[in-house]
């Protein structure tokens, strides 16, 4: 029989059967797997001849049944097989890895874990699920909708079969109130629905206004913050059918759902959906694949739609559902302004028009946000005497001063150490921050507006549990009037309040070598100045610049998404970058970066002999990465490209095949469709 076992390596591990009951593909089982055991999945199953081979005598047998019967379904396997086939990932590893801890790691006696029994037993008592066309659920307090809203939720809840909408909704014009009406009316068809968000942080707001209004219907959260019980009980009702909706990070698009009738990717073009490790998936990807594979419609929304699905719209592969106002009446979009910082020199960060806006903001009783993607107190501590800089020992990158616990961190390899009192190089005492951070920012805002409430939220100020819930539900319930915060505080939520947002520190993606930096840039800034105005009254955004003649920000302040879409695919058409070519990367990571080129051009040279005949893909020379040492490794990439997606995959099968033969000290990875470059 073949069992998938989490192991970095391709193919299914054969054991032999000892049981009278017959095994079932999708059970867990546990095998002897070296002189340890682990959790593998039963995949397929082959008869075995007497003496049909002669290694039979040494074939390991499975030693225990985990599941009475099937776990994982047929429809679930098909999924995790295409994920595995397109990432290139050992099909193992992606099966086990996206299931809870809890169902694929053995507990020190080398059992499975008492949490299972428990979670399982959890989904069993819940009632069976009964549905019925008559008995609507009562959307409780839920708005009248408007007319591009009704038709929006018209299209939705009459899609059959596979069928992909762009929901393209300017910020604040109800997306949410469409998928909410779209699921009920799904919902009364017994169907169970997946609904996709990019961040945990927009799950606890989600979670509280679906249940409320889909009361009757089981509503459920999963994401990675989930405590292992909670999430292994989340599972087992949804993967039991007995769940109707699932809220979920990209992990939510890897659980079995037995009776899934539509999908929702909120927020749809957030970098959030990428995997960053492990498998590198693309959860939206996923999703369109799910929901091809089961038949059903599937609504990717936003305010700034990927270009990739822009494409799609354009290409009429996905239907456009368009949201052109706010929805709230008299809500409208900020003015947005741009503060050119060289007629006004920020002083600690801040320029004197920027501090005027937050002083009227705050009379008006109005609350603000202040926007900036970087964390910690100052990228940078410097020496004044010697221009000494603190680096870190394990990675080519400044340490970050993190003022508030006096430390000094990397945000690379995550290193921490207390901040030195003196230069380590030449003993003076007067080290300064360069740069500044949310927390700078924080106590800058806090010197100027004394009586003013001032919070941050950012990944250090929301580290323990339960603290990022209290600060939203603070700043929703008014208590906060200035939010300090990164990309966390910028997208999806519905504050009431805010009369203006400020961005700052923009200049260095406005530049970037990255060819996504403006696509990227874009986004944050439309869906930051979303925030504002969400209610009646005006409202304002100010962006500190010194580069207020840039074509992105003439966009911006016409809020005009399209503009900027097409003169942005212009260019990529143009240049033949996605989504008009189809790349991956190869990784490699060893103590020595000469280590990574060399493995890197054999690979190359390998690759170019496979594609020399066809030429339709293109093999980039490698070069290390912008970071180059992270944690004490040195890392290296090379780009493959083509115009054809087939091609490419073509291609990466046969050079895998090379690759996972290589022996050796260096690490090497795919990434397809890689988001970072
Ligand atoms: N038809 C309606 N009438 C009145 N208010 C509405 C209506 N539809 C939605 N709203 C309200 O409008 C506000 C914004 O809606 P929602 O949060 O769904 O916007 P969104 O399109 O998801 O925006 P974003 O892209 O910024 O996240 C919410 O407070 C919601 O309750
Ligand atoms: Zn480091």
């Amino acid at each position: 029989m073949d069992v998938l076992v989490a192991a970095p390596l391709y193919g299914t591990f054969t054991y032999a059967w000892p049981f009278s009951d017959d095994p079932i593909v999708g059970q867990r089982v546990i095998v002897p797997w070296g002189r340890q055991k682990r959790v593998g999945l039963i995949h397929g199953l082959r008869a075995v001849v007497d003496g049909d081979t002669g290694s039979d005598y040494d074939l390991k047998a499975v030693e225990r049944i985990l599941d009475e019967g099937r776990l994982l379904s047929a429809q679930w396997r098909q999924l995790i097989e295409f994920a595995a086939r397109y990432y290139h990932h050992p099909l193992g590893t992606v099966a086990l890895e996206s299931l809870p801890k809890a169902l694929r790691v053995l507990n020190a006696k080398s059992e499975e874990p008492v949490m299972v029994e428990k979670a399982r037993a959890h989904a069993d008592r819940l009632a069976e699920h009964v549905h019925s066309e008559h008995d609507s659920p009562p959307m409780n307090e839920a708005p009248a909708l408007n007319p591009a809203q009704s038709a929006a939720v018209a299209a939705l809840v009459d899609a059959r079969g596979f069928d992909p909408y762009l929901l393209y909704g300017v910020t604040g014009s109800g997306k949410t109130e469409v998928y909410l009406h779209a699921i009920a009316q799904r919902l009364r068809r017994g169907e169970q629905v997946l609904v996709l968000l990019p961040e945990i942080n927009l799950t606890p707001p989600a979670m509280a206004l679906y249940q409320k209004r889909l009361t009757g219907h089981r509503v459920v959260v999963m994401h990675s913050n989930l405590p292992e019980l909670a999430r292994t009980k989340a599972w087992f009702e949804v993967a039991s059918g007995k769940a109707d909706v699932l809220i979920g990070t990209r992990l939510g698009v890897l659980t079995p759902m037995p009776r899934l009738g539509f999908v929702v990717v909120d927020e749809e073009h957030d970098p959030s959906y990428k995997q960053q490790d492990g498998m590198r998936y693309q959860a939206r990807d996923l999703a369109l694949m799910l929901a091809k594979q089961r038949n059903c419609p599937v609504v990717l929304g936003s305010a700034t739609p990927s270009l990739e699905s822009w494409l799609k719209s354009e290409q009429s592969a996905y239907k456009r559902l368009d949201l052109t106002q706010r929805a709230v009446p008299g809500a409208s979009l900020p003015t947005v302004e741009l503060v050119n910082t060289a007629n006004f020199p920020p002083k600690e960060g801040l320029s004197e028009p920027v501090i005027q806006a937050l002083r009227e903001n705050l009379d008006a009783g109005r609350q603000a946000i202040v926007f900036l993607n970087r964390r910690g107190y100052a990228p940078q501590l410097v020496c004044n005497a010697c221009g000494w800089v603190a680096n870190c020992e394990h990675c080519s990158a400044h340490m970050v001063w993190h003022k508030r616990d006096m430390s000094l961190r990397c945000h690379h390899c995550g290193a921490g150490q207390r901040v030195p009192q003196a230069c380590v190089c030449c003993g003076n005492q007067d080290l300064s921050g360069f740069g500044r951070g949310t927390q700078r920012v924080e106590e800058v805002l806090e010197g100027l507006f004394p009586s003013a409430r001032v919070l941050r939220l950012d990944a250090d100020s929301t580290r323990n549990k339960g603290q990022m819930e209290d600060l939203l539900e603070k700043a929703h319930a008014g208590e906060v009037d200035i939010l300090v915060g990164t990309q966390m505080i910028s997208k999806g939520h519905d504050f009431a309040n805010i009369g203006l947002v400020v961005a700052l520190n923009v200049d260095a993606s406005l530049y970037s070598h990255a060819y996504r930096a403006p696509e990227r840039l874009f986004a944050q800034l439309m869906q930051v100045a979303g925030r504002a105005g969400r209610r009646a009254g005006s409202a304002r955004m100010l962006v500190q610049t010194r580069y207020p003649q840039h074509p992105l920000f003439s966009a911006l302040m016409a809020h005009d998404y399209v503009r900027f879409a097409d003169s942005e695919m212009q260019g990529r058409r143009e240049a033949r970058m996605p989504p008009f070519s189809y790349q991956a990367t190869l990784r490699a990571d060893h103590r020595h970066l000469g280590n990574c080129i060399e493995f890197l051009r054999n690979a190359k040279a390998f690759g170019e002999a496979i594609c020399a005949a066809e030429g339709t893909v293109f093999l980039c020379d490698p070069v290390p990465l912008s970071v180059v040492r992270v944690g004490g490794i040195e890392r290296a990439q090379m780009l493959v490209e083509s115009e054809s997606r087939p091609s490419l995959h073509a291609f990466l099968n046969e050079w895998m095949n090379w690759l996972t033969a290589q022996k050796g000290a260096v690490k090497w990875f795919l990434e397809v469709d890689p988001v970072e470059l």
